[in-house]
């Protein structure tokens, strides 16, 4: 049975990157994915505005929506304090039995969580069964049409306090427009857009903060 792009990505961390260095297997996924096969990883220049929105929030509990192969999970738990931890929500099996092997390889996985299900199921289960009280921080990565209802859910469910630090990929492509207006319009979040480009392409694109005022 031919591997998937998935599969392949990940064979060419393991036989390419070093165990338990988060920094080489991002740079490893990153030259595969320019090189060889595209793929939707958050990539390296909207990385880095991912980079500073973390560290600015220095999140304690971080949701990460959307781990896809785990490179954002990585990119995002290299980063976290002592203490710190990732929750981040994959529905799709396959990508999330990649993600684990990847966030294991990188030598993350005592500060991440990976849970398998819909982002609409898992949400309302993150304060009793995740034994979270609120959220620090939040990145959007998942799909453009769920954007504004799992920040809808987030608030319904208390999972936000004044200063939560929401952060979205593409805004512009593929394009999360209801989710621009939503929180742009709401009295409720300051917003401020970071213009990029489109993960190992020319292509345009952004990223969206949104800080929740409570
Ligand atoms: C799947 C896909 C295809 C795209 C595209 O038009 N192109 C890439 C391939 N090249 C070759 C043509 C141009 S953009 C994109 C994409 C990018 C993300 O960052 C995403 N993040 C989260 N969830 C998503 O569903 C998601 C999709
Ligand atoms: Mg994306």
């Amino acid at each position: 049975m031919n591997q998937s792009k998935e599969q392949r990505i990940l064979n060419f961390v393991l036989q390419n990157a070093v165990r338990g260095d988060p920094c080489s297997v991002v740079d490893t996924i990153d030259k595969y994915c320019s090189q060889k096969e595209w793929a939707m990883n958050v990539g390296d220049e909207k990385g880095k505005i991912l980079d500073k929105t973390v560290q600015e929030a220095n999140p304690s509990v971080a949701l990460e929506l959307g781990t896809y192969c785990g490179y954002s999970a990585v990119r995002i738990s290299r980063l976290l304090k002592a203490g710190a931890r990732l929750l981040t929500v994959e529905f799709n099996p396959e990508f999330a039995a990649i993600a684990k092997q990847m966030i294991e390889f990188a030598g993350v996985q005592d500060k991440v969580k990976l849970l398998e299900g819909p982002s609409e199921e898992i949400i309302p289960q993150l304060k009793k069964k995740y034994e979270v009280d609120t959220l620090d921080f939040v990145f959007l990565d998942h799909w453009k049409d769920r954007y504004t209802p799992d920040t809808i859910l987030l608030q319904e469910c208390n999972l936000l306090r004044k200063g939560s630090v929401l952060l979205a990929d593409n805004i512009i492509f593929p394009g999360a427009p209801d989710f621009l207006n939503y929180v742009r319009k709401s009295p409720h979040f300051q917003c401020t857009n970071y213009p990029s480009h489109l993960e190992y392409m020319q292509v345009e694109d952004a990223m969206e903060k949104a800080v929740f005022l409570g």
